[in-house]
């Protein structure tokens, strides 16, 4: 089987500053979660994948071809959905008319059925009933739900989403997680986010990128086993702790060596994260 993702020793630098180091990472079928502190890399990678972006070092295969060869670049975005992150462009057309606007650039030359592609992925995001409302006017989750409906256009085979649950509400991030589940299985989405419950929720898999590196790929279960043990609440912030936090009962969470006796925390995906990245990303799962 081809690997619809396959990068091999990814580097990537913007003048001082090293953005990836030496990425390997090879993809399958599946929801895959992005996960990592602000500056870790998310977003280069991402760009990368979605031939946005050249790597400076390394190898990149997606869906098969090369997206340093022209015609490999143009049969990966035949087959490629991608939710950049904001920009604030096209705020002047209606989110149908910017959606439409895509997918004619996506080809879809059949008029009629390119509307109704159109319709369908504007119902799938909850737009149905502001399609002919400019974009300028929604809201910040609606923009993004307009982003979305892009990358939903015909049926992608790679989905390509830079934090696509920023802004949405409760009832949204149950839409989207929906919208995630009646992807066909053979279907390969890659989402970056800085949230481990957006990971728990919604992604089997999970990528830990950190500094520009790879801390870990594998089930989000085994991402939390690595934490197995090792979070406990006390009176008091504990020095044998990696990362330690208030809980809203007043008490401190500690994650790391825990004394005997310690009142041991079922681990989640959380833990294993900060055990991983340490205090960098402790502010934003403590958040
Ligand atoms: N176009 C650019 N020019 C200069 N530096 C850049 C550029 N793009 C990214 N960087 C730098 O590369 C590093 C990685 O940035 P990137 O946006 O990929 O991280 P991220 O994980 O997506 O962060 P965030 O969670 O804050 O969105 C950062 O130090 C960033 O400042």
């Amino acid at each position: 089987m081809t690997l619809p993702v396959a990068l091999a020793g990814v580097g990537k630098r913007f003048r001082g500053t090293t953005a990836l180091q030496d990425v390997t990472l090879e993809l399958r079928p599946g929801v895959t979660g992005l996960l990592g502190p602000n500056g870790a890399g998310k977003t280069t990678l991402l760009r990368i994948v979605a031939t946005a972006l050249s790597p400076d070092a390394g190898t990149v295969r997606v869906l098969g071809a090369d997206p340093a060869d022209p015609a490999g670049r143009l049969a990966i975005r035949r087959r490629l959905g991608y939710l950049p992150q904001e920009s604030g462009a096209y705020s002047g057309f209606t989110a149908f008319s910017f959606v439409d606007y895509v997918a004619v650039l996506k080809e879809m030359t059949d008029r009629s059925a390119r509307h109704a592609e159109v319709r369908r992925v504007l119902d799938a995001v909850g737009l149905g009933d502001r399609a002919h409302q400019r974009i300028r006017a929604l809201s910040g989750g609606m923009r993004r739900r307009v982003g979305l409906a892009q990358a939903l256009l015909g049926h992608p085979d790679l989905l390509v989403l830079d934090e696509p649950t920023v802004g949405l509400d409760p009832e949204q991030r149950l839409r989207f997680r929906e919208v995630l589940a009646g992807l066909p299985d053979d279907a390969t989405v890659l989402l970056s986010t800085h949230l481990t419950e957006d990971v728990a929720a919604l992604c089997p898999t999970v990528v830990v990128l950190d500094s520009g590196r790879v801390l870990f790929h594998g089930e989000t279960t085994a991402l939390a086993a690595l934490a197995d043990g090792r979070v406990w609440d006390a009176e008091a912030p504990d020095p044998r702790a990696a990362v330690s936090w208030r809980t809203p009962e007043g008490r401190f969470r500690n994650v790391g060596s825990p004394p005997p006796g310690a009142a041991l925390v079922p681990a989640g995906p959380e833990h294993g994260y900060l055990l991983l990245t340490g205090s960098t990303a402790a502010e934003q799962v403590a958040s």
